[in-house]
């Protein structure tokens, strides 16, 4: 298989300050300085993680662009770009609109090359130049609604290059899956109404944004049954994400047949990660990858592809990372060296609770 990645060093100079955004320093109540959460290590050692072991060579190299205006639109709202583009000018920057998500000055620039980025992975897939490809971009996409930035996001990238898809490529139903360990609220309202797209979210349930991600989220009007939710309990491992790819997921896109799959790629799912309580491992992402492939394979040529999201172990999302790349391309390089630790907590395999939660989201599907 031949995998196309986009990367560039500048989605590293995307600057979300010294501040969890939650808990600004304030040594009066004790915080001290803090680099955001949402910081450019995580990305730059999954990169780094790619050359070193080799893989980054196996793979196409795709310079990103930036995303023109008008494909921002199709997604968002003229205020909100045109608010995000004024405090992007700012010498200290301003925040993509829920206060938790600050950003440097020239985010604007950053956020449109990492919405670029994703489509530009979708026209080397459409465009034959590349089986799959993988779009390691930041900042991430998947909470930003039409009006707002959220959680650290501040444009949709997956929902702006599913708008490219099918305004621009004539692609008429697109499938997304949503695998960061947070709803993928933004992806589903963009497309709550819409029944030629897809969405899939399978997430730690009510974890953020709150109360959001419920299984009676479905669509509305023509999109009814055009937005599928699987949330998912506290400590949810290998088992538990595996059942719920082979009992919701897969049949869901067999269902509807896109064709095209884009991913929201977050490892933050993954057992070692801070800002949830999931346990997927390296190997659990990879066979993650393996089941969409081969579903997509029988669907649509194959083509999938993978914007970046959330994931903030820096140790171990570089693993996640490339698990997921290696089985895109098809290669094996280095082992997980933390795979013996994370696969042997307990609890990796299916649990019943794990089982019925998966069962009430599969008895919704339309
Ligand atoms: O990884 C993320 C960011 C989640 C945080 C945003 C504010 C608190 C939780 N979303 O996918
Ligand atoms: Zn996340």
């Amino acid at each position: 298989m031949t995998t196309g990645y986009v990367y560039h060093e500048i989605f590293g100079w995307h600057d979300t300050g010294t501040h969890a955004g939650l808990f600004p320093s304030n040594p009066a109540a004790g915080l001290q300085p803090l680099v955001h959460v949402e910081n450019a290590e995580t990305k730059r050692r999954l990169h780094e993680l790619l050359v070193v072991s080799g893989l980054a060579d196996q793979l196409v190299r795709l310079a990103p662009r930036a995303a023109t205006e008008e494909e921002i639109l199709r997604v968002h709202d003229r205020a909100h770009l045109d608010r995000v583009r004024a405090e992007s000018l700012l010498p200290k920057g301003g925040d993509a609109g829920d206060g938790l998500s600050p950003f440097g000055q020239g985010a604007y620039e950053i956020a449109a090359l990492a919405a670029g980025g994703a489509i530009v992975a979708v026209d080397a897939v459409l465009d034959g130049v590349v089986d799959n490809a993988y779009a390691l971009v930041r900042p991430p996409g998947h909470h930003a609604e039409p009006q707002t930035g959220m959680g650290f996001c501040i444009f949709g990238n997956v929902a702006v290059a599913v708008r490219h898809a099918m305004a621009a490529r004539g692609i008429e139903r697109v499938a997304v899956l949503d695998w960061d360990v947070h709803h993928g609220n933004g992806t589903q309202k963009a497309f709550y109404a819409d029944p030629d797209v897809l969405t899939i979210s399978l997430h730690q349930d009510d974890v953020f944004p709150p109360r959001s991600g419920y299984r009676d989220e479905r669509g509305e009007g023509a999109g009814l049954g055009s937005a599928v939710n699987v949330p998912l309990p506290a400590g949810s491992g290998d088992g538990a994400y595996l059942y719920a790819m082979d009992t919701v997921v897969v049949p869901a896109l067999r269902a509807f047949e896109p064709q095209l799959v884009l991913v929201a790629s977050g490892f933050d799912a993954s057992a070692m990660d801070p800002m949830a309580r999931q346990m997927v491992t390296s190997e659990g992402y990879r066979a993650l990858t393996e089941r969409l492939l081969d579903t997509a394979a029988d669907l649509c040529g194959g083509r999938v592809v993978m914007s970046h999201e959330g994931g903030y172990n820096p140790s171990y999302v570089p693993f996640c990372g490339l698990a997921v790349i290696e089985a895109m391309a098809g290669v094996r390089t280095l082992d997980d060296p933390f795979l013996p630790i994370v696969s042997g907590f307990a609890g990796q395999d299916l649990q019943p609770h794990q089982r019925e939660a998966v069962d009430a989201a599969r008895s919704l599907l339309k």
